[in-house]
């Protein structure tokens, strides 16, 4: 039977929620932890365990059909490959930073500077397009410690929370890409491991649409029923059920994960009573 190869990160950041994401979409997989490939139990797939860095190539060479990887590494390394979903997990942005002591006003101040990176691609097509040129310096690991020891004036690297550019007395000056997991595509997938990957989307939309949302059941007395139900976003209209207290109703809708605390707060003072959140499993619209 025909199996879709999907390349995973075998270790590191996107690791756990990558796999996450599958057992979510009901797909069990052996998980032994030194296995390079597994083979899922009950969906036509097969899981490589490959280096985040690396896959762009196996996925341009055929060798995977598809991959979830960070899409900085794709506008490094992949800008030929197609993303298919956006996945909402490790979410950070590449940036330029300086030493917190170095004045700066634009990114022309980087003109004739040293910058150590390892995106260096992602750089020099930022810099070029901005008419600057600077030195590259590429490093794999431990980016931020360069300006520190001499090595650089400034750096391209992933920031998070800013901790660890924190730690090295270093400002991020510029954002140049915003990035997070992405569903990946090799240009040279087959016919029929696309027709897999079509029922695998579908449900990674079911599961990144019910991550998002919360499933929120209320109590609400008839007269403010209409009140209420102004204030609800919802899938369609809400459902509207009779309680057995004669005069009272209750209310079940969807509400997104963004804005849930704001309406919470707006159907507590509209008058409704009795709120549950409950999380939702799955969700197709
Ligand atoms: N601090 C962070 N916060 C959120 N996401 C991050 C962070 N650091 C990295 N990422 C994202 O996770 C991906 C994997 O990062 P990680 O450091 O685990 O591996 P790597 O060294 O980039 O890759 P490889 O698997 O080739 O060793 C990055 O490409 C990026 O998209
Ligand atoms: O803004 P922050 O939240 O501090 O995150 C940013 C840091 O996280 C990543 O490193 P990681 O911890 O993955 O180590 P690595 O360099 O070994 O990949 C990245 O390379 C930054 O150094
Ligand atoms: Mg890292």
């Amino acid at each position: 039977m025909t199996k879709i190869r999907i390349a995973v990160q075998k270790s590191g950041r996107l690791n756990e929620d990558s796999l996450k994401i599958l057992k979510d979409c009901g797909v069990s997989i052996d998980n032994g932890k030194d296995q390079l490939k597994a083979t899922a139990r009950n969906f036509p797939l097969e899981v490589f365990y490959l280096r985040n860095g690396d896959i762009p190539q196996y996925l341009r060479d055929g060798v995977v059909d598809i991959a979830i990887i960070g899409e900085n590494v794709l506008v490094e390394k992949g800008e030929d490959i197609l993303v298919m979903e956006r996945l909402n997990f490790s979410k950070c942005r590449v940036s330029l930073a300086v030493p917190n002591s170095m004045e700066y006003n634009s990114v022309q101040d980087f003109e004739g500077r040293r910058i150590a990176t390892s995106y260096p691609n992602t750089v020099k097509k930022y810099l070029e397009s901005k008419g600057v040129k600077a030195e590259l310096h590429i490093i794999n690991g431990s980016v931020e410690i360069a300006p520190n020891i001499g090595l650089a004036n400034g750096i391209c690297d992933i920031v998070s929370s800013g901790s660890t550019l924190f730690k090295n007395n270093l400002k991020e000056v510029e954002v140049i890409l915003k990035s997070e997991a992405v569903l990946a595509v090799s240009p040279k997938i087959s016919e029929e491991r696309e027709e897999i990957l079509t029922r695998l989307r579908f449900r990674i939309n079911s599961v990144l649409q019910a991550r998002q949302n919360k499933y929120v059941l209320l109590n609400a007395p008839n007269e403010k029923l209409d009140e209420i139900i102004a204030i609800l976003p919802g899938m369609r209209s809400p459902t509207v059920l009779p309680l057995a207290e004669e005069g009272w109703s209750s209310v079940h809708t969807v509400i997104n994960r963004d804005t849930f605390w704001d309406v919470l707060d707006e159907l507590k003072a509209a008058g409704a009573e009795g709120i549950l959140v409950c999380p939702i499993e799955k969700m197709v619209l």
